[in-house]
């Protein structure tokens, strides 16, 4: 599978890209983005974590992130969704993606810790190059993305909706959104700094770093976290309004125009790939890092309700 940014994925994708999008979505797809019928389209892009309901008339597709019980960034989860991406961005049909979950409640829990935890350097490398690369393909997409936030969203999750155009996050006052990483005790890469304070200033970022801010609904509006905040039953129709007014500008100027504005930084982690993988690989091997990642787990696991 060639890719731009040259990620490794399994074995069993290399050989076969396509098994990781067989359908699975058969007999279970909804109403496809602008009320066209998501039948035909839904089989020719749906994965077993990644629902694909595209809609030719509109352009525009509406990728569900399905890997229950809370969308966790597993390798398969990022692998698929990469894959699901590239394969939208390649089919001309398609000028927009919507970016949603199919999970209750969450939109999605960020990096899989299970992937951060008591693993070998060499799975640590295979999964931070998985990383960067579906940041790579969401940051720089030709498409115009809108992440329609229909539940919590924190750090890799709200890493996700950091590299879409556009953010929409219900109003609901358990959907926080922020990058939290320093409460488990582990730091943000350059490259998500970076993004942060792109999105919401410099002042604003470092306050929110350090204290590994999550915010609700109202508070990420107002520090411009996200950009609208609506009622949970119209997080899908306003992300799809909002797409109408972004795909009523002219594709060539605004994707010139969306590349000026990212390129520095992507291009500051393309310039380094190699060495920010090794500093994350040397970072989370450290027993205090892994410490400090499995009591936060092991309290994930006890606190129910
Ligand atoms: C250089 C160092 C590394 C830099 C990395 C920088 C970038 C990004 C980092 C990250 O993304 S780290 C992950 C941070 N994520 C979180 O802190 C979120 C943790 N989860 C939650 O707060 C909640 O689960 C939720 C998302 C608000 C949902 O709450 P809900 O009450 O609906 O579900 P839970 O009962 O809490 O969870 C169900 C089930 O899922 C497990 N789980 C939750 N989050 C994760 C996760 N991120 N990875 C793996 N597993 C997760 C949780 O333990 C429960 O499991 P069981 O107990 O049912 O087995």
């Amino acid at each position: 599978m060639a890719l731009a940014s040259g990620v490794r994925f399994p074995a069993r994708a290399l050989l076969r890209p396509w098994s990781l999008l067989r359908d699975t979505t058969l007999g279970r797809s909804e109403p496809a983005a602008g009320g066209g019928g998501g039948g035909d389209g839904a089989r020719l892009f749906g994965s077993q974590r990644v629902l694909v309901e595209p809609d030719a008339a509109s352009g525009v597709a509406v990728m569900k992130f399905r890997n229950p019980p809370v969308n966790s960034l597993s390798l398969e989860l990022l692998t698929e969704l990469v894959i699901s991406l590239e394969k939208v961005e390649n089919d001309k049909t398609f000028r927009g993606v919507i970016l949603t979950s199919a999970c209750p409640r969450v939109f999605s829990a960020g990096l899989d810790l299970t992937e951060l935890c008591g693993r070998n350097p060499a799975h640590y490398t295979e999964y931070w190059k998985a990383v960067q690369e579906l940041w790579l393909r969401t940051y720089l997409s030709s498409l115009v993305l809108v992440a329609a936030i229909n539940g919590a969203c924190p750090a890799g999750g709200c890493i996700i909706a950091l590299a879409c155009d556009c953010r929409v996050l219900a109003d609901n006052p358990k959907y926080h959104i922020g990058l939290n990483e320093t409460l488990l005790g582990i730091t943000t890469p350059f490259w998500l700094k970076d993004t942060y304070v792109n999105t919401i200033g410099h002042r604003a970022s470092e306050q929110a770093l350090q204290l590994g801010s999550l915010f609700p609904p109202s508070e990420a509006l107002q520090v411009g976290l996200v950009d609208q905040v609506v009622p949970e039953d119209q997080v899908l129709s306003t992300a799809l309004s909002e797409m109408a007014r972004w795909l009523a500008v002219p594709d060539h100027a605004r994707q010139l125009t969306k590349t000026m504005m990212r390129k520095a930084t992507a291009d500051r982690l393309l310039r380094q790939r190699d060495a920010d993988i090794q500093n994350f690989v040397s970072f989370i091997c450290r027993d205090s890092i892994q410490k400090s990642l499995q009591v936060y787990l092991e309290k994930l696991r006890q606190r129910k309700g």
